[in-house]
């Protein structure tokens, strides 16, 4: 393995994180990101969509996983696709896969440190760095446990400090509070808002509710497309009383479907 530069791993902040063009991403053989636009910069952007929008596609193409089959991505200021080289971007990933794999015997420990060595961290800074995501997931007291003893709940915290322990620039979390309690729900709402102060982070989910509370911005996608994005006022400034939904947030997301399926 090629010997890494302090320079390579140096943060370099840039003002469009994300930026697509006509995005077009395959699931199978099903366009499932299918001409989208997006331009996002630092914050946290919640992803939202009915299921089968294409939210987990696109975050599979966001984090290098699968190839556009389409259109132009630029991460981080380098473009995706074709030969690139794209060691130095995911060195500034984070990311948390709906279903992520792990050896059940490894402790919390060895995996979030295991996840810090293939993001090639300085081996020096890397002990402080895992026990800092483990804190900052409030799993300080399984730091020591076997991945194969933790609760569902546990699992997705530890997959959390996978995703940070780099602290990386652009972080891709799917649906990262399926199993977490109330009160986890509400401590990872305040971690969001700490990340996205100068990272972009994506958090694709089902709770409208922790996204108009813990989001800079919204994006809502239906079919592989954008359907429209703004902050979290303005989504709730889409609704109506009529519309399905137990809370202002729900209400707007669910006018914007409502109008585009009438219009469409
Ligand atoms: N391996 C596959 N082969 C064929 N079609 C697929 C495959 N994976 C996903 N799809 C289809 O692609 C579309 C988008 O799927 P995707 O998982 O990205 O949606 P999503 O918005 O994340 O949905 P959910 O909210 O249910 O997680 C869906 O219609 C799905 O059926």
């Amino acid at each position: 393995m090629r010997a890494v530069h302090a320079a390579e791993t140096a943060p370099t902040l840039h003002p469009w994180p994300v930026h697509a063009q006509e995005l077009r991403v395959r699931a199978g053989r099903h366009l499932a990101v299918d001409g989208l636009d997006l331009s996002l910069k630092a914050g946290v952007h919640g992803v939202l969509g009915p299921n089968g929008a294409g939210k987990t596609t696109l975050m599979r193409a966001l984090s290098t996983v699968v190839k556009p089959a389409g259109g132009a991505l630029t991460l981080l200021g380098a473009q995706v696709g074709g030969r690139a080289d794209l060691r130095a971007v995911r060195r500034q990933l984070g990311y948390l896969p709906q279903q992520f794999g792990f050896y059940p015997r490894f402790t919390v420990r060895d995996f979030v440190a295991y996840m810090a060595w293939l993001k090639e961290m300085p081996k020096a800074a890397t002990p402080d760095a895992v026990q800092r995501a483990i804190d900052r997931v409030g799993l300080a007291t399984k730091a020591d446990a076997k991945m194969k003893t933790l609760s569902g709940g546990m699992l997705r915290r530890a997959g959390i400090a996978q995703a940070i322990v780099n602290d990386p620039e652009l972080l891709l979390l799917d649906e990262p509070t399926v199993g977490l309690d109330p009160e986890q729900r509400l401590d990872f709402r305040d971690l969001l808002r700490d990340l996205g102060a100068d990272s972009c982070v994506l958090v694709s989910t089902h709770l409208v509710e922790d996204v108009a509370a813990a989001c800079t911005d919204v994006i809502l996608m239906n079919e592989g497309r954008l359907l429209f994005q703004g902050t979290p006022d303005d989504l709730i400034a889409c609704g109506e009383q009529g519309d399905a939904g137990d809370s202002p947030a729900e209400r707007g997301y669910s006018a914007l479907l409502r109008q585009h399926r009438s219009n469409g």
